[in-house]
């Protein structure tokens, strides 16, 4: 029985596609404010401006690549059983070739009616705008978990990482809950591994490899 790799991923993974992170200098949340573009209430007060966020950050998408990290964990499925389980809303695992991939937060190449949750549609890289609705009538939205909402895979994410024979965290400083309250799924004994050149100090008995994810993933696969 080939060996369960569970990789848990965060916008560090990504930010050598070109695609900003939310919290370091320059990150997303320095630009926006999370309250003005990330919860059901801005929709609700201003709907243009949130359709423009993601609008923007979908077309950002549009240009960017996979790169070495998201390649190097989808070569991984040829000689073990891996899923990844990200925070990130882009598809750069999908387009590295990852086979196994559960969007905690959800995709920014898809959206949803706001009456009907049920009713999720693939925009590729299309614009929302105002006044774009879904069958039966009613605004759409970004297939998005916004702060505030409910983690619907939650439950599947943590039977994912209960069943691990090692842990992989890329890039992501785990402060987004309940995301980051998944590492302590894990079984006892069972290896963790934190790639991140900024670690967050919080992952404990972890091996950590303070590199990047690109040079870090390498190094990981070589051990
Ligand atoms: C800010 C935080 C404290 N707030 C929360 O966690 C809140 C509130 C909360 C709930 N429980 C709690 C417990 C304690 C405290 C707070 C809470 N959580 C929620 O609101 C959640 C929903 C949270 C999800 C929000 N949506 C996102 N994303 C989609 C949107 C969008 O993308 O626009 S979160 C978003 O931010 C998070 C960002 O974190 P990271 O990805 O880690 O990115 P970050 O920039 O922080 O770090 C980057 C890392 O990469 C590293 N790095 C940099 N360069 C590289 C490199 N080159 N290589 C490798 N690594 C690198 C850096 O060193 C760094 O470590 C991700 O999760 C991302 O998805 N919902 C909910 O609780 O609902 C209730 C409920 C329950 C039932 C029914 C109804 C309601």
């Amino acid at each position: 029985m080939q060996d369960h790799i569970v990789v848990l991923t965060g916008a560090g993974i990504s930010a050598e596609s070109g695609l900003s992170t939310f919290r370091d200098n320059g990150g997303l949340w320095e630009q926006h404010s999370i309250y003005d573009v990330a919860t059901p209430e801005a929709f609700a007060r201003n709907q243009e401006l949130v359709l423009r966020f993601y609008n923007e950050r979908r077309r950002q998408l549009q240009s960017a690549q996979p790169n070495q990290a998201h390649q190097l964990l989808a070569e991984l499925e040829n000689t073990y059983r891996v899923t990844v389980v990200t925070q990130n809303v882009d598809d750069l695992h999908e387009r590295g070739g990852s086979s196994q991939v559960i969007h905690l937060h959800g995709e920014l190449t898809k959206a949803r009616s706001t009456r009907d949750p049920g009713l999720v549609y693939d925009i590729g890289y299309r614009d929302i705008e105002p006044g774009d609705t879904c069958e039966r009538g009613a605004q759409l939205r970004p297939h998005i978990v916004w702060f505030g909402e409910e983690v619907p895979m939650l439950e599947e994410a943590a039977e994912v990482v209960r069943t691990a024979d090692h842990l992989l965290i890329v890039g992501t400083s785990l402060q987004v809950y309940p995301a980051a309250g998944l590492v302590y799924e894990v079984g006892d004994g069972v290896p963790i591994t934190v790639i991140d050149p900024g670690a967050p100090a919080s992952v404990s008995r972890a091996r950590v490899i303070r590199k990047g994810a690109c040079e870090g993933v390498a190094e990981w696969v070589q051990s």
